[in-house]
């Protein structure tokens, strides 16, 4: 882990943190925790989570654990859990600590037979179908169909005979009388009263232990202080804090429910069904940057801002998040990825260029760019092949006249002279004069400013693309 913990991704290698030990005050220390499950690749609503967590522990000078909820044996994968570190890391998200579940199984079971040995697990029998006849009988009679704890009276002759006929019991938790009452550092004040609530199923009849439960363990060993996750969690909550209280003396979490990001049509996300995943968006060329800038502002009173991590990191309070659930708006995404290039050092993106270029194209393109990849075309322009294009007639003498009077040498301060010589010759002037030249050396209608390009592109190249746009749009076709 602890190479791991030291990866800064290169756009993020100018912000420096400071050392855990020296931000933390070990009496008040914030610890959160985001906690995937491997059985899909991340996506945005997942990553906003991750980030959001990150921030609020950063902010706090507190500890960010990773702990992934990886006991669904049957849709984890090994590269869902790879491409959970992969993304994180690409974001710029570090942990300070991880945990699996898989690990954790005898400790579970440990909790598992305390709770037993207390009275509040309790083995139970039905199936689903007479689960379901049971629930049907009482919306008929108009009651909330809540389980009616029938296991729960069962004698230990009756337990017995249900065994000795091959049923293997699965156990539930024996709910208090109480309300869960807990201040939402997001919704505000939610009070659940138990009695509504069917006591849950925590261990399966297979032995294997539920997210309820785990989830609750582990956030009572693990020191968890806030317990921040999507609105989707929050229908657990009562009863995970219940059951806190049966397992531990602890002080209880706090909790933040952030509402669902929805995708640019509405639908729910789903890492299972690849809603709109960070491995995507990363292909896509989208710079990490701009997806933490525009997560940690979604759904917020503040506008989104093409901030680095360190200023989200600063700026960030949980009492920003409206309660509605937002929407991903891929076009305010590519905004904000575009301001981000544009300001970004040439020491930052090198690496992603294209081999060779140097600061003077990074300079001459970034302006232009709305995603990292795009710079790739540019370097064809400058130093590679384009397409030779064919110029309407009313073109061509522009066309000729720069090639007449190109200058001997191509810098950056001779565009001006020589576009004013075009103009005597010709007597073409703006669109006119700049639209057929643009197309001719650089067989693009529109980018970035034509004197760095042609320095960049040299006297020779941009004189050969005049003389073969001069005869390709003589003789067309
Ligand atoms: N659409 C969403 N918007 C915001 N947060 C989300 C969204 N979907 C999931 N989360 C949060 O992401 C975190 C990781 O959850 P989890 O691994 O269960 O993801 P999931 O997408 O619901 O997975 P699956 O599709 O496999 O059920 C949780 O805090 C969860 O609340």
């Amino acid at each position: 882990m602890g190479e791991e913990r030291n990866f800064i991704p290169p756009l993020l290698a100018c912000i420096a943190f400071p050392p855990l030990e020296k931000r933390a005050n070990p009496r008040l220390m914030v610890k959160v925790r985001f906690a995937p499950s491997p059985t899909g690749y991340l996506h945005v609503g997942n990553a906003r989570a991750a980030l959001v967590n990150f921030l609020f522990a950063r902010h706090e000078g507190g500890q960010f654990l990773l702990r992934l909820d990886d006991t669904d044996t049957e849709r984890g994968r090994p590269e869902y859990e790879q491409g959970i570190y992969d993304d994180l890391r690409w974001l710029g998200i570090e942990w300070d600590e991880e945990a699996k579940q898989s690990s954790r199984a005898a400790r579970y079971q440990e909790v598992a037979e305390q709770l037993k040995a207390s009275g509040r697990l309790y083995p139970c029998f039905e199936n689903e179908d007479e689960l379901a006849a049971k629930r049907a009988a009482l919306i008929r009679r108009k009651l909330p169909p809540v389980y009616d704890r029938a296991a729960l009276s069962m004698t230990a002759e009756q337990r017995a005979a249900a065994e000795a006929n091959g049923k293997t019991p699965y156990w539930r938790f024996k709910l208090s009388d109480d309300s869960a009452n807990w201040n939402d550092l997001v919704l505000g004040g939610r009070s659940i009263k138990l009695t509504t609530v069917s006591d849950p199923v925590l261990i399966r009849a297979d032995g294997t232990p539920l997210y309820t439960f785990t989830s609750v363990v582990d956030d009572a060993d693990m020191g968890i202080t806030h317990i921040i996750r999507g609105e989707d969690h929050v229908s657990n909550t009562a009863v995970q804090i219940d059951l806190f209280k049966a397992i531990t003396r602890k002080v209880l979490p706090r909790f933040a429910h952030l509402p669902l990001i929805s995708g640019g049509d509405g639908e729910k996300l789903s890492k299972r069904i690849g809603s709109i995943s960070l491995k995507s968006l990363r292909k896509d060329g989208i710079e990490p940057a701009a997806l933490c800038a525009y997560l940690a502002r979604l759904g917020t009173s503040k506008d989104a801002a093409p901030l680095p991590l360190a200023e989200l990191i600063a700026q960030f309070s949980l009492n920003d998040f409206s309660r509605s659930p937002p929407r991903f708006d891929a076009s305010q995404l590519l905004g904000l990825n575009r301001k981000l290039l544009h300001h970004l050092p040439y020491e930052a993106v090198q690496a992603r260029l294209p081999e060779g270029a140097a600061p003077a194209f990074w300079d001459a393109v970034r302006g232009n760019l709305d995603m990292l990849t795009e710079a790739r075309r540019w370097w064809e322009v400058v130093h590679g092949e384009i397409i030779t294009p064919e110029l309407p007639p009313e073109a061509l003498p522009v066309i000729k006249a720069a090639s007449e009077t190109i200058p001997a040498e191509m810098t950056p301060e001779n565009w001006k002279g020589w576009a004013a010589a075009i103009t005597a010759v010709t007597g073409a002037k703006g669109k006119a004069l700049y639209q057929p030249l643009r197309l001719a050396l650089t067989g693009e209608e529109h980018g970035p400013e034509m004197a760095p390009l042609l320095a960049l592109m040299g006297q020779e190249r941009a004189a050969k693309r005049l003389a073969a746009c001069v005869a390709a749009s003589a003789h067309p076709g």
